[in-house]
């Protein structure tokens, strides 16, 4: 791996002294470094393959940071983080203190935003565009969007504004055909279609012709804005497109992995003095056999064998709790044909693969757009149907406000299934699932459930598809307890929690994977001479009162632990019924969750234990708090 191009980069001003042919032995370099990296650190393989080339031929011409690049999503940046000056640590990506998977301004100058949320950069962009006209800047503003990000509502928000106001930006759409799993949606077969096109194909083989023939090519494009002859349009734009309609000026296909047919093209729409939508082809895991054959599950990977591709097996024999509501749904779908499922396209990732299967008429995919998905299940339940909306806890951040109008003030019958909800690890602040306690609590109508294992998954499942209203279930990503599923689940009475170690010293009530926690925390301390008592409390909304003051008169501390922010989370419920409705007796109340700041990633034991909320941090506050008061006595 020595004297490599890649190793001499230490800019992207670099870049624009190497040819093309050096540009694509470069390509190669950054391939091989990411798979080397990833294959270890584990990351988003196939997408960040894909965008090699052209985040080569973005950097050879932009002049960043001056210039913005801007990635949606921001999970194919691996490129861009090697050639904006982090080689060096880029073998601690998605490592605890490491090197950030996405892109990240504290970062580095050359990362704009915060990406993580699919759809939200053409708005950045378009901010960033509407900032420089004010103050009379001169840079370019370019994002990289997939063709599924830019089927987001967001996006499509963004473009409308973008086309009123014809300002000059790029938007860059990366189409492979893929989400995570293949695409869907209308715009996506409407992409299909394009890429069919005989214009495609005559474009992908005459573009470098068609562009040396016209030496004055660029400058007609930049004169589309001012309605330039139908005939250069023609060659520009093969068929109609529909971000032309909404006021963009929108390339022909180009062949993403083409170095110089991409630079060609950017150049051109650079100096466009409109906003331009430059359609790229790329292939998703584009130079690694098993990425390109699986970009599925190279979306998003584990540590893998570099030589077969083979992804490494999990230590653990216990199931995924994804996996086991993927199959608690499917039994309960086969008993209840009103029950539908939906997805806002992650489909694998939250275990609806065999109900997919089983029940595809019952199986709706939205694709990237939670807010319609949670609207589209208050249609179904006043149409009369049983909705089951499968959203990652981070995501369903964009569906609030749904939840709030569509669902909860019409109470309707809903069940909304928060996958990742707590921390989630590698992907970082941007997809830890720490704020669904406080949204969804403040709802009216909203009962909350959280499983503290894989059978409370089940019953709890059960018991929500049974209740009538809205009904939210957060359980974490990863491997469950291992404990036995039920043969049959049971309906939980509403607000009951249950008592899984008793104690007379201190009551821990915790909530969801906290309880595991918790229940260390008491083996630690009973070493030690306290007795702790443990609630699996169960119920977040309504919770159950009759144990929180009966902890309150028969303890001398109590505690809280959930796995989410402590501003506005259940922690702080607890302690304001506390208030409002007093006991004989109210002793000290510690409040153990997410502080107020944003978590990075790493491994989930690291980061409970940089939070003072796996076991041991527990026992320690405890046991400091327990001595304070017996010197305050
Ligand atoms: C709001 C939101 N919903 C869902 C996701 C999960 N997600 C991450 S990447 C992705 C697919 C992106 O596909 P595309 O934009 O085409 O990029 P590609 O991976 O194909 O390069 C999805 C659904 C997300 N990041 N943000
Ligand atoms: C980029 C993105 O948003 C997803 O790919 C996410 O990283 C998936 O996370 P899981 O691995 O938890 O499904
Ligand atoms: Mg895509």
């Amino acid at each position: 791996m020595e004297h490599r191009i890649l190793d001499m980069i230490s800019s992207p001003a670099d870049l624009k002294l190497l040819t093309d042919e050096e540009l694509g032995i470069l390509a190669s370099e950054i391939r091989e470094q990411i798979l080397l990296t990833t294959s270890k650190n584990g990351g988003h393989v196939a997408p960040s393959l894909g965008v090699v080339e052209l985040t080569l031929a973005c950097h050879s011409l932009l002049d960043c940071p001056h210039d913005k690049l801007l990635f949606d999503v921001g999970h194919q940046s691996y490129a861009h983080k090697l050639l904006t000056g982090r080689l060096g640590i880029f073998d601690t990506l998605r490592q605890y203190k490491g090197m950030s998977g996405f892109p990240k301004a504290a970062e580095s100058p050359y990362d704009v935003h915060p990406s993580g949320h699919a759809s939200d950069s053409v708005s950045v962009a378009l901010g960033l565009a509407m900032a420089r006209d004010l103050r009379g800047g001169d840079e370019k503003i370019v994002t990289i969007i997939g063709d599924a990000a830019l089927s987001g509502g967001m996006a499509f928000e963004a473009l409308n504004h973008a086309g009123q106001l014809q300002t000059p930006m790029v938007v860059i759409l990366n189409d492979n055909e893929m989400s995570i799993s293949r695409n869907v949606g209308a715009l996506a077969t409407y992409l299909g279609h394009k890429r069919a096109s005989r214009e495609y194909t005559q474009a992908r083989d005459g573009l470098q012709s068609a562009l040396e023939a016209k030496g004055d090519w660029g400058h007609g494009l930049v004169d589309f804005g001012r309605n330039v002859k139908d005939s250069i349009k023609q060659m520009i734009i093969p068929g109609e497109m529909i971000f032309e309609k909404l006021g963009f000026l929108c390339t022909a296909p180009v062949p993403g992995h083409d170095i110089a047919a991409l630079k060609h093209t950017l150049r051109v729409v650079l100096d466009a003095e409109v906003p331009v939508l430059m359609h790229v082809v790329t292939k998703k895991g584009m130079g690694y056999a098993p990425a390109e054959q699986r970009p599925d599950v190279f979306h998003g990977v584990g540590p893998f064998d570099l030589a077969t591709g083979e992804v490494k097996k999990s230590s653990s024999s216990a199931p995924k709790y994804t996996s086991v509501f993927g199959k608690a749904l499917v039994r309960e779908a086969a008993a209840n044909e009103d029950i539908v499922a939906i997805t806002a396209a992650m489909k694998d990732g939250t275990g609806l693969n065999e109900f997919a299967e089983r029940f595809p008429k019952r199986f709706i995919d939205t694709g990237i757009a939670e807010e319609h998905a949670v609207a589209l299940a208050s249609g179904l339940a006043i149409g009369g149907k049983k909705p089951v909306v499968a959203i990652y806890s981070t995501f369903m951040q964009r569906a609030v406000d749904q939840m709030v109008i569509n669902n909860a003030l019409p109470d309707l019958d809903v069940v909304f299934c928060l996958d990742r909800a707590g921390l989630v690890g590698d992907d970082g602040p941007t997809h830890h699932g720490v704020f669904d306690i406080a949204y969804t609590r403040m709802i009216p109508h909203m009962k909350i459930m959280a499983p503290s294992d894989e059978a409370e998954l089940v019953h709890m499942l059960h018991t929500a598809l049974s209740l009538h209203g809205p009904v939210a279930l957060r359980y974490p990503r990863g491997e469950a307890r291992g404990v036995e599923l039920p043969d049959a689940p049971e309906v939980l009475e509403v607000g009951k929690s249950r008592t899984t170690r008793e104690g007379s010293d201190v009551a821990i009530l915790a909530f969801g994977r906290m309880v595991q926690e918790a229940e260390g925390a008491a083996d630690i301390l009973a070493e030690e001479g306290v007795s702790v008592r443990v609630v699996d409390m169960r119920w977040i909304k309504p919770f159950d009162e009759d144990a929180v003051r009966r902890a309150a008169m028969e303890c001398s501390l109590v505690v809280t632990a959930e796995e989410g922010v402590i501003e506005g989370g259940i922690g702080e419920g607890i302690l304001e019924a506390l208030a409002a409705n007093p006991p004989a007796k109210v002793p000290p109340v510690l409040t153990f969750g997410i502080p107020d700041r944003f978590v990075s990633q790493g491994k989930i034991p690291l980061l409970h234990r940089e939070l003072g909320i796996d076991a041991e941090g527990i026992a320690q506050r405890i046991r400091e708090k327990l001595a304070s008061m017996k010197s305050e006595a």
